[in-house]
């Protein structure tokens, strides 16, 4: 597990400030969305974590140690997969441990036992063991986005960035993918922070919240400080009725199988 410690972090991209003095600190092993309308900051947030980008002013550390560029032990999911159509969810599975081979060796999966064992258990993880031999183009977005995230543990991450995973699919398959990114978390001891812009789905399964307005951090609690009055001031004058979900399609999802309750409490 990790800690995350983000301090006074600005991003700036010529005269547009994506990130204003942001600074806030994440236990290890919590499950963190990161809210916020479109331009507020999200993903700007989620790829000055992973490395991918390089602050304009301020540091982040994770276990004491500055970023200072990717890392293995930071892995980061991404709303379009980019996963391979054409060849299985075990074949895709297997190309996160690219880090650690060549791309030739991965096309091949010539991977050793052990990179083999981890692509499947990371498919026991998101549930799709069974369907390790189908075709990721025929499997549903909601199944694509599972292997997205078998792929980013076969990395074996510490921590966990998903940049909206979830807002090109429907809203059961969304919920779907919310309770197997919290679950990983859990099982797999990880510290991860997501984006989101549907609130029913953040309030359902967050358990520590950011929000982000114009690049500033406007609220950092937990799902009890999770007021109206607080997405009001994460949202702006948006309209947020479009982002909640209809009781019905959130029905039957209350709990978990695995006993994590639906606030998203950490076992
Ligand atoms: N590479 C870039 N070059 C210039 N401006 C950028 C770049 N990346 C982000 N921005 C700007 O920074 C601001 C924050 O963008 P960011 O993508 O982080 O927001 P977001 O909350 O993730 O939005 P969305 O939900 O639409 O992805 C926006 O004004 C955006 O236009």
């Amino acid at each position: 597990m990790s800690t995350i410690t983000v301090d006074g972090v600005t991003k700036r991209f010529g005269d547009t400030v994506a990130l204003e003095d942001v600074s806030f600190e994440i236990d290890e092993g919590e499950f963190t969305i990161v809210m916020g309308v479109s331009g507020s900051g999200k993903s700007t947030l989620l790829r000055c974590l992973s490395g991918l980008l390089e602050p304009t002013e301020g540091e982040i550390y994770i276990d004491g140690e500055p970023v200072t560029g990717t890392n293995k032990n930071v892995a980061l999911i991404f709303q379009q997969h980019n996963l391979v159509g054409q060849m299985s969810a075990y074949a895709n599975a297997l190309t996160g441990s690219l880090s650690r081979c060549s791309l030739v060796e991965s096309v091949l999966q010539l991977q050793d036992e052990e990179e083999k064992y981890r692509a499947l258990s990371a498919l026991e993880t998101v549930g799709l063991v069974d369907e390790s031999q189908k075709k990721v183009r025929q499997m549903s977005g909601g199944q694509q986005q599972r292997v997205g995230i078998a792929r980013a543990l076969v990395q074996e991450p510490q921590v966990m960035l998903a940049d909206e995973p979830v807002s090109s699919l429907d809203p059961g398959s969304a919920q779907e993918v919310m309770r197997y990114l919290r679950e990983t978390t859990a099982e797999r001891g990880l510290t991860t922070l997501t984006s989101l812009h549907q609130v029913n789905i953040a309030r359902k399964f967050g358990h520590r919240f950011i929000g982000l307005h114009d690049g500033q951090k406007v609220f950092d609690g937990y799902r009890d400080d999770l007021t109206i009055d607080v997405i009001d001031r994460i949202y702006g004058d948006i309209d947020t009725e479009g982002m909640f979900v209809s009781d019905a399609e959130t029905a039957g999802e209350s709990s978990s199988p695995d006993g994590i309750e639906a606030d998203g409490g950490r076992r």
